[in-house]
């Protein structure tokens, strides 16, 4: 159990202060001439200086030595296959689904958070600011005196397996299954697993992820702000050789080292906080009368895009719930979307499919058909309609983006996870039409 302390609220102004150094915020000013236990002050943009009020987001942060403090950037050659080349593999509109992912074995060694990244998907240039990818992490091995900053975006980082000990610069997270994480652009972090650990990331290059307008549901209600929680301050003033700051920029990992641990920050004070929320706190509503509503219902997150109402990526869930509606045809409905959906699935299985495994994931694309899988149509449509639990003991989730997804080799290929038997789900469908009868 973690025991760590957090300060709740989304998009809240919060501040804290290591309690070792109690009187370490600067008061009423951010730049005083000399900080509080001789401090250094920096500040943290995570919006342009000039984005309007509501969106503006920064942190002052009060460390023991300034972020510049470093040696030079090199590239780094990894383990890791990360990339945003979304051309080197041919595009594939075909439905694809994927086994669970391999966590690493016993030989393949020691593998950190930054070593187990692999990208499955995606689309767009950081260079840009446009876009997104989606990466799977199978890690098994703490990141050694060493941190990962991302130059090109956020991370939403949902585990699968395993409990993600975090250490960010504002203070620390611990993060287990069926909970998520948002690591802003810029914040540097560390993992910490306890074994074998598994899940996946959604990278946006295009801004912050918001909570979703609630329209007509009113002031409460689908992923509340005062569950969302924040660290708060906590340091160490540890000197090493040569810590590692690892930068993702460009789609390349560059490492510049340092004497020092860059989580020195005593006190900060801001609202670009990284952040986790529980899964299961998520409030949830659905049709009551009959009908099935579109997933949009389920958002938790939104990173939007400047086109009304559509997103680079909304991240929603298909959680525990009642089913209740009279007269309808209950599951997922046959579809073809304008938008892309990847789907993956923490624990359980997904109400419309048999096949979908935890740390699996499912990919359909750009107007690529779907739906319900033959068993679950005939089930469905020939049940009694009593209420029922839906989904227990199970949690899925889906990326879905106005963008259209290039799979990776790794992805298509390499990790030889790709179902190629998937299409056969739907493939004993009957016609069932009558003219006789209406
Ligand atoms: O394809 C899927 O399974 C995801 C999905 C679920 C749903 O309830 C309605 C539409 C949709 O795309
Ligand atoms: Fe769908």
């Amino acid at each position: 159990m973690s025991n760590l302390k957090y300060l709740s609220g989304f998009g809240n102004e919060f501040s804290s202060e290591d309690p070792r150094c109690p009187g370490s915020l600067p008061e009423g000013q951010n730049n005083p001439q000399k900080c509080p236990y001789g401090l250094y002050a920096e500040q943290l943009s995570g919006t342009a200086f000039t984005a309007p009020r509501e969106h503006n987001e920064r942190t002052w942060l009060y460390r023991i030595r300034p972020s510049v403090l470093h040696k030079p950037f090199q590239p780094v050659e990894t383990a890791n296959k990360m990339t945003i080349k979304w051309s080197e593999n041919p595009p594939n509109p075909n439905q694809m689904r994927w086994k669970p992912f391999d966590l690493p074995s016993e030989n393949d060694g020691d593998i950190d958070f930054v070593a187990g990244l692999h990208t499955l998907c995606g689309a767009g240039d950081p260079k840009l600011r446009n876009g997104l990818a989606i990466h799977i992490y199978a890690c098994n091995t703490p990141m050694r005196d060493s941190c990962l900053y991302n130059s090109d975006g956020d991370f939403l980082i949902v585990p699968q397996t395993g409990i993600l000990h975090i250490i960010t610069e504002m203070g620390k997270l611990d993060v287990s299954p069926n909970e998520i994480a948002v690591i802003q652009q810029g914040i540097k972090f560390n993992v910490a697993v306890d074994g074998p650990t598994r899940g996946y990331v959604l990278e946006v290059y295009n801004g912050h992820f918001q909570l979703p307008y609630l329209g007509p549901i009113g002031a409460n209600g689908l992923a509340n702000p005062r569950d969302f929680l924040h660290p708060v301050a906590w340091y160490e003033d540890r000197d090493v050789d040569a810590y590692k700051v690892i930068s993702k920029y460009q789609g390349n990992l560059f490492c510049a080292t340092q004497g020092h641990s860059p989580f020195d920050v005593v006190a900060w004070h801001g609202n670009y906080v990284p952040y986790k929320y529980d899964l299961s706190r998520f409030m949830v509503i659905n049709s009551v009368e009959f009908d099935h509503a579109d997933p949009s219902i389920f958002t938790v997150l939104t990173c939007p895009s400047t086109k009304p109402g559509t997103a680079i990526a909304d991240f929603v869930i298909f959680p525990p719930r009642w089913a209740v509606q009279e007269r309808t045809f209950r599951p997922p409905y046959f579809h073809r979307n304008c938008m892309s959906e990847f789907m993956g699935i923490i624990m359980g299985n997904y109400e419309a499919k048999e096949g979908m495994l935890p740390g699996g994931a499912s990919l359909h694309s750009m107007m690529t058909p779907h739906g319900p899988d033959y068993k679950c149509f005939e089930m469905a449509s020939n049940a009694d309609l009593k209420p029922m639990r839906l989904a227990e003991g199970t949690q899925s989730f889906m990326f879905e983006s106005c963008l259209q997804l290039a799979v990776t080799a790794w992805a298509e290929k390499e990790c030889e996870k790709l179902d190629a038997e998937y299409y056969k789900c739907w493939e004993p469908l009957k016609k069932h039409f009558n003219p006789e009868q209406p």
